[in-house]
């Protein structure tokens, strides 16, 4: 008999990860919440933290490693035998006392190397380099300079044992600076049911990934990846440093022209300890450059981070403060294969009939939903699971907390279940399966089971971990059942967000509607949206005229784990892209123009790239690339999803004669504009989804523009497939019809025609024939004479005897053969 770990946590009203952490520490294996200890070690620990919660309830400080008061060893419980006889205090004094030991060996290693550099290179005294830099004469009054948390340089106390790294390229221990806190991957994500951690418990040294996602406002932090290095101009005879937040010691060393060692060396003497991939404070560096001839401009940074996380469409989700973090509604996405009733299960959860509105009975597209079961909210995204739209499922699995993989169970699993799977097990997100269509002949949920085992997801009653429920989508059964282990799943996440910073998220689903101009669905990850608010997503912004849930009630806050349709986007942004929340709808505008100029230049170089020279190979490959046929076209869809799954699935159409070019695509209907657009470019209008302007079908029929318009995916697929061909050169085919023996050779009027025996098919008058003699041709034209006795034929099958002549043929012979045969025009194959 055992115990799992989330039922322990929640009697003893403890987190599951301190939980765990301290099981890990007593040497047991435990992989997530769900995971289990036996009987024994469970009832021997409930006793002893029991005692203590009751005493005082445990907190996150008491596993802090700072220094107080020794406590008062605790009385042990009565430990059955083969039970863990250490105590929470023993751990917390050993870990304490082993972090003082590395504490103290990396400050010893420190001072001796300062020590050694100090003999080998020797500096002048603190407070002469102190005086020479705030006595400077060249120092400038800086106006761009931003106020700094931290004192500045002259007034910083030297540290009574030097704590910076002398290796500057060794991982970062100061212990005694403002180190960053190490981040948690994917913002608070606990401990999860079905799959272990995606990164290992949080180290008391920050490991180099996740010193990249610190946040950027912090002093001594690692580079991170994608900081500007700065540059310097001069204006009026001025050299000015111009740098973006943070300043890394490396890069900063290279602007004022010194060597990063001789800085580090500097800096040292004025009491800071900073490596050479860390950073310093902005005054610090004003007055560095300040010493050395420079004025020093920061780029604002707020907004430029903004730019760079807009434009990037990877934000990090930036860590807060656990203080500020309260719970979330965990967001859900449900995938599986085709026709497995994925969108028939989130009907059901929603009770409203989503299905019959589907062009085709395929979900077209993501939306998402929030409902409520037993008072706790829980976010769906209807990830569509068919391959077309896969783009967009990868999408879904990557916002989500945790995803409900659809088994039909008179199926099992299917390629697009596994491969779902693994999107979800990539992304680091639990699963629960939904074994649906219970009620359909051939159900067979031990068959589902077995599978489920052998991809080691296992499910809970076959000794897993995985939760698993067996639903009836079509006759709503099971799904409370469904919800209730979703729910069990968020809990064990602990999920939870700040509520009150700055809005950010991920843009679901983007489109144009009439009336309503560019709207966005989108899921705020972090901060609380309200109307009003100021948005930047890559080159669109928005001022948030109004926010909609899914029944298109409006909505008037939208916190953490919340899909609303935003209206007030300048352009439909891009779906899987992130928004951020900035100071107002001005700055909003101004960082979306400037990333579209930077969007422009990056494609106007592009452009230059590709027209640089180019070597025999591809010149030839130039050619081959102009012989080949090219079919334009101008892509229209209802929503920007769409568009992509469409543009994915035309590019992936193989073809080695004709190429498929898309000029435009945007989301919309189609306008006189495309048809003006097509003709001009001799292009063909792809259009999914979506309806034509009035006026547009007469244009084009007067244009001669080819408009392909389907509301199925596949279809329209199949119809631009169909265009492609239409391109190539027809091709002709020889189809034989029949032979005839000759078996006389007669005179008449014009010459001689031959007595003939049908032994194959049919010959018919005027058709294509060749005489064959010994194998051999020796004549090819048409049959202009045929007649059965005296009477013409048009045509003489197999088994009978006719009289036949060749056009421009006067000489046969007995076993001559007669070939009849057809020329059939024929369109290649793509
Ligand atoms: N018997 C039975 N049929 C079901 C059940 N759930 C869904 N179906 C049927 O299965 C078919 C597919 O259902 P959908 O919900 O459209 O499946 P889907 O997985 O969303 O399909 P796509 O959107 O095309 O990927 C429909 O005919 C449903 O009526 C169920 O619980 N039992």
């Amino acid at each position: 008999m055992s115990r799992r770990i989330y039922e322990i946590s929640r009697e003893l009203g403890m987190e599951n990860k301190e939980v765990m952490d301290i099981l890990r520490e007593r040497g047991f294996e435990v992989k997530s919440a769900s995971s289990t200890i036996d009987n024994i070690s469970a009832d021997a620990f409930l006793e002893e933290f029991r005692s203590k919660t009751e005493a005082a309830p445990p907190s996150v400080e008491e596993t802090a490693p700072a220094p107080k008061p020794a406590p008062a060893e605790p009385v042990r419980p009565n430990i059955p035998s083969g039970a863990i006889v250490k105590s929470k205090a023993d751990i917390d004094r050993e870990r304490q006392a082993k972090e003082s030991a590395e504490q103290k060996a990396r400050e010893d290693e420190i001072a001796r190397r300062r020590v050694e550099r100090e003999a080998l290179q020797p500096k002048p005294t603190q407070p002469q380099a102190q005086a020479d830099m705030s006595k400077s004469p060249k120092m400038p009054t800086m106006p761009t300079m931003p106020s700094t948390k931290s004192p500045g340089m002259p007034s910083m106390p030297r540290p009574s044992a030097p704590v910076a790294p002398a290796e500057p390229e060794a991982p970062a221990p100061a212990p005694k600076m403002s180190m960053p806190t190490p981040v948690r991957p994917k913002e608070d994500r606990g401990p999860q049911v079905t799959l272990p951690p995606k990164t290992p418990p949080a180290p008391s040294i920050p490991s180099r990934e996740e010193t990249k996602k610190v946040s950027i406002g912090a002093t001594q932090q690692a580079k991170p990846a994608s900081v500007d290095e700065g540059k310097v101009v001069e204006q009026d005879g001025v050299k000015i440093i111009q740098v973006k937040p943070p300043i890394v010691v490396r890069d900063f060393a290279g602007l004022i022209g010194m060597k990063p060692f001789k800085l580090i060396s500097e800096l040292m003497d004025a009491g800071i300890f900073a490596g050479m991939n860390q950073t310093i404070e902005e005054d610090v560096a004003g007055r560095l450059a300040a010493k050395y001839g420079f004025q020093l401009e920061i780029r604002h940074r707020g907004e430029e981070q903004a730019v760079a996380k807009a434009k990037e469409k990877k934000i990090e989700l930036a860590e807060d403060d656990p203080s500020l973090l309260s719970p979330r509604a965990p967001v859900v996405c449900v995938l599986g294969h085709v026709d497995h009733g994925k969108t028939t299960l989130l009907d059901s959860i929603r009770k409203a009939n989503v299905v019959s509105g589907e062009a085709g009975g395929i979900t077209q597209h993501i939306g998402a939903y929030q409902v409520e079961q037993n008072g706790h909210k829980l976010t769906f995204i209807d990830t569509p699971g068919h391959a077309a739209f896969s783009k967009m499922r990868e999408r879904g699995a990557n916002v989500t907390d945790i995803a409900i993989l659809v088994v039909a169970a008179d199926d099992g699993f299917m390629p697009q279940t596994d491969e779902a799977l693994k999107f979800a097990q990539n992304a680091g997100v639990p699963i629960v399966v939904a074994i649906n269509k219970m009620d359909a002949k051939g159900a067979n949920i031990e068959r589902v089971k077995q599978q489920m085992q052998e991809r080691n997801i296992a499910s809970e009653d076959w000794g897993g971990e995985t939760l698993c429920s067996a639903v009836s989508a079509i006759n709503n059964e099971g799904i409370s059942e469904l919800l209730e282990q979703v729910l069990l799943q968020a809990e064990v996440l602990e999920l939870k967000a700040n509520h009150s910073c700055d809005a950010q998220g991920i843009i679901v689903e983007s489109q144009v509607e009439q009336g309503r101009g560019s709207t966005a669905t989108v899921i705020v990850q972090k901060g609380t949206l309200k109307p009003g608010s100021a948005l930047v997503c890559g080159d669109n912004y928005c001022k948030v005229r109004a926010m909609l849930d899914e029944n298109g009630q409006k909505v008037k806050s939208a916190p953490p784990s919340t899909p609303v349709r935003i209206m007030g986007w300048s352009d439909a942004p891009d779906s899987g892209s992130y928004f951020l929340e900035v100071k107002n709808d001005k700055v909003a505008r101004r960082i979306a123009e400037e990333n579209a100029e930077e969007m422009r230049q990056e494609l106007l170089s592009k452009q230059v790239k590709d027209n640089a020279p180019m070597d025999l190979d591809q010149f030839l490959g130039l050619i081959d690339e102009k012989q080949q046929k090219t079919l334009s076209v101008i892509v229209k869809a209802d929503v920007h999803g769409s568009m992509e799954a469409v543009i994915g699935m035309l590019e992936s159409i193989k073809s080695d004669k004709v190429s498929l070019r898309v000029i435009v695509s945007d989301v919309g209907l189609v306008s006189k504009n495309d048809v003006v657009l097509a003709s001009s470019s001799k292009a063909t209008i792809v259009a999914f989804n979506t309806r034509m302007e009035n006026g547009v079908q007469a244009l084009a029929k007067h244009d001669d523009v080819h408009i392909v318009h389907h509301n199925i995916i596949y279809e329209l697929v199949d119809q631009v497939r169909d265009a492609m061909a239409e391109l190539l050169e027809p091709e002709y085919r020889e189809n034989k019809l029949g032979a005839a023996e000759v078996r006389a050779v007669f005179p008449v009027a014009k010459g001689f025609a031959a007595g003939c025996m049908v032994t194959e098919g049919i010959l018919k008058r005027d058709a294509f024939a060749r005489l064959l003699r010994k194998d051999v041709v020796v004549h090819e034209g048409r049959i202009g004479t045929l007649k059965r006795f005296k009477d013409d034929a048009q045509e003489v099958r197999a088994g009978y005897e006719c009289g036949a002549a060749l056009t421009g043929c006067n000489s046969y012979e007995e076993k001559d053969i007669i070939e009849a045969f057809e020329i059939v025009e024929f369109r290649p194959k793509l």
